[in-house]
């Protein structure tokens, strides 16, 4: 069950591989916030590179608590002044710092987001505690939030940095290895050091030696996992090198893995384990949402991480039979690129009439919508104080084109300019 990205992160900055000037600027930015420079710091750089580790590490370091957010919940201002007030309530009870750290805040966007972006602007005008961004690009961030921000950008780790930390970990876990087989993994996975230390896991564990053949072999397996078989070995497993390398294997698309995933985790996991499993969901929808938007699909991966990720939520046994379903239609609904796109704008226009964020649009008012629909001239009338298109009208209800056309009437509605001054660089959440 234990994921070895966790068990070997950094304690103490001094632990941080590779990145030595951003390092240095972090743990600048943390002492001139304790001489009264009050700033927010934004850590940005790719995935895996260890920002989230660099940031825990510093507070450690700095003896400070932690309160971790996730930017892309933090939808209303009353979420952020929860959790800013928490942190500054206990830092009473303590009388230490509490260090807010919030992660994705390159997912405060588009105008479902505009009050969550908002909100953590106000926020860290007012913040009394330290707080840091963490984003992959922060040029997916509002200016304003950016601007309000010391900037510390993280680059990846070399490969030479990598060899080190996979040669210790093997060390630590008794496995006796090739050099040059952990050399390729360090080399095939250019600067992520999360992804190198995944591969290490998904051919060392079990394993009292890793060669160079059981490296390049794993490419190239010609097995194929049924999903059912991947839903038990992610959600009841405890062997997470396993998990890793049957995601690689099983034959459905990354998309359908997460719908899988996400209809089926309640059955399993509850409570606690249930939210930190959804999170790791999200995550990996968020890089689902990435690769299609820059059809970079090396991606794909950190989607795959995510997802097998959610073994590690698990706290009890994951003992007995479970009947699996297949994904809702719903969910099935975002198979293509089209697809998901009208479901997106649907969202939008529905998100931005009843104040609700995409998602919730998405997931809570869709199904009612829909059965309002079934009435066609409701659904005229909706549809037009919406300004839905025929194409999301028939999204919507599962007309066909032509219908949905006749009921929208021919007039294309317009795209409505918003007018926000320094938000303008905004962009629209892509999933
Ligand atoms: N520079 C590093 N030094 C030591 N370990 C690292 C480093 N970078 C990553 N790791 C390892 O990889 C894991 C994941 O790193 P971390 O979560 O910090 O990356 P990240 O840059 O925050 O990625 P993401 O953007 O996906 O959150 C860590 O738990 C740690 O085991």
């Amino acid at each position: 069950m234990a994921d070895w990205t966790e068990r070997y992160r950094p304690d103490t900055l001094a632990d941080v591989r590779g990145n030595n000037k951003s390092v240095k600027q972090l743990r600048g930015w943390a002492e001139d916030w304790e001489e009264g420079d009050r700033e927010p710091a934004l850590v940005h750089g790719a995935p895996g590179v260890g920002k989230t580790s660099a940031v825990h590490a510093l507070a450690n370091d700095m003896g400070w608590t932690v309160v971790e957010m996730n930017a892309s919940d933090a939808r209303t201002a009353d979420a952020v002044e929860e959790v800013a007030g928490e942190a500054t309530r206990s830092a009473g009870l303590t009388g230490g710092r509490t260090l807010v750290v919030m992660d994705e805040a390159d997912n405060l966007h588009g105008n479902a987001d505009r009050g969550g972006s908002r909100a953590v602007t106000e926020m860290l005008k007012t913040a009394s505690q330290p707080v840091v961004l963490i984003a992959n690009d922060p040029y997916e961030m509002s200016r304003s939030l950016r601007n309000a921000c010391r900037e510390i950008e993280f680059g990846n780790v070399t490969a030479r940095s990598i060899l080190p930390v996979l040669r210790d970990i093997c060390n630590e876990e008794g496995v006796e290895y090739e050099k040059e087989a952990l050399k390729s993994i360090a080399d095939a996975n250019s600067g992520d050091l999360r992804g190198a230390i995944h591969d290490l896991q998904a051919v060392a564990e079990g394993r009292d030696a890793v060669t160079v053949d059981d490296v390049s072999a794993t490419g190239g397996r010609d097995t194929t996992e049924d999903i059912f078989e991947f839903l038990d070995t992610v959600l009841k497993g405890d062997d997470f090198g396993t998990a890793l390398r049957d995601a690689r294997d099983v034959d459905e698309s990354p998309d359908d893995m997460v719908h899988w995933l996400d209809e089926n985790v309640p059955k399993v996991y509850t409570g606690d384990e249930l939210a930190e499993a959804y999170r790791r969901l999200s995550r990996a929808d968020v890089f689902l949402g990435r690769t299609r938007a820059t059809q970079n699909y090396s991606l794909w991966r950190y989607a795959n991480d995510n997802m097998v990720g959610v073994q590690t939520a698990r706290r009890g046994g994951g003992g007995g039979w479970t009947r699996y379903s297949p994904p809702s239609t719903f969910r099935r609904l975002g198979r293509t690129r089209g697809e998901r796109d009208t479901r997106d704008s649907t969202a939008r226009k529905i998100g931005e009439a009843s104040g609700a964020s995409m998602a919730s649009a998405r997931d809570d008012i869709f199904p009612y919508v829909r059965v309002l629909f079934e009435d066609e001239e409701t659904a005229a009338r909706i549809a037009a104080s919406l300004g839905l298109s025929a194409d999301e009208l028939a999204y919507l209800t599962g007309w066909d084109e032509s219908r949905a056309e006749d009921v929208v009437g021919d007039d294309e509605p317009e795209e409505v300019e918003e007018e926000d001054d320094d938000e303008s660089q905004s962009t629209l959440s892509s999933f």
